[in-house]
């Protein structure tokens, strides 16, 4: 038994669908129970973003999502971040909402948990790798157990046609049509299966 929370941050509705992709691969691993959670945006954010019709209709398709808290950090036993690329790196929604979780650090409250990443970014090379990699930092801040997706679980990317994936994190080339496409939503079902896996495993150790 374990369970797994899928928290992540979508402007315009790219990461919505990678995450509920990675929640349909951990709900496929026996034994699993999975949440799906945004983190907030910020309301200074609001004001600019609500203009551009494409964030607005990408919020409706999330309206019935809950917002991700601290209780939720601690409720899983496993965690994947759905972190869009800003800049080669994570967005400040997210960087404010691991901030803000200092006290379940100091607890050591994460430690051990399994966990892992996936991201998007509008250009192949735009950030893809560095997000993933970026975001690896505070979690092992945190103390949690990155898992990967390696090239066993992540054959199409080593297609031509470009799209994301890479060991480090599933991914998906937003600004490609029909972003994210079939193989990207398949190698974040993968990934949720795995991080389901191993979070399974570890519970079955302490
Ligand atoms: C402020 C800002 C910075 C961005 N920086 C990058 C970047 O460095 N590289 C890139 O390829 N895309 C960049 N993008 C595009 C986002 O990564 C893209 O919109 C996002 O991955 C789509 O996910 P979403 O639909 O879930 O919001 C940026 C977008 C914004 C708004």
């Amino acid at each position: 038994m374990a369970k797994i929370l899928v928290a992540y941050y979508s402007a315009y509705g790219h990461m919505h669908q990678m995450a509920l992709a990675a929640a349909e691969g951990a709900k496929e691993v026996e034994g699993t129970e999975v949440k799906l959670v945004k983190i907030p945006e910020f309301e200074i954010a609001k004001k600019h973003l609500s203009t551009q019709e494409a964030y607005v209709e990408a919020q409706k398709a999330q309206a019935d999502i809950p917002e991700a808290t601290q209780e939720d950090l601690q409720w899983a036993d496993g965690i994947i971040w759905g972190v869009p690329t800003r800049f080669g790196m994570m967005p400040a929604q997210m960087k404010q909402f691991l901030d803000a979780a200092g006290g379940l650090w100091a607890q050591g409250a994460l430690e051990g948990k399994a966990t892992s990443v996936i991201t998007s970014s509008n250009t192949l090379h735009g950030g893809q790798e560095s997000t993933a990699l970026t975001t690896f930092v505070p979690l092992m801040h945190f103390g949690m157990i990155y898992v990967g997706l390696p090239y066993g679980e992540n054959p199409e990317m080593n297609e031509l046609t470009p799209m994301g994936g890479s060991p480090y994190a599933a991914s998906t080339v937003a600004g490609v049509a029909d972003s994210p496409v079939e193989a990207e939503r398949k190698m974040a079902s993968r990934l949720g299966a795995r991080v389901a896996r191993v979070s399974q495993a570890l519970n079955s150790i302490r």
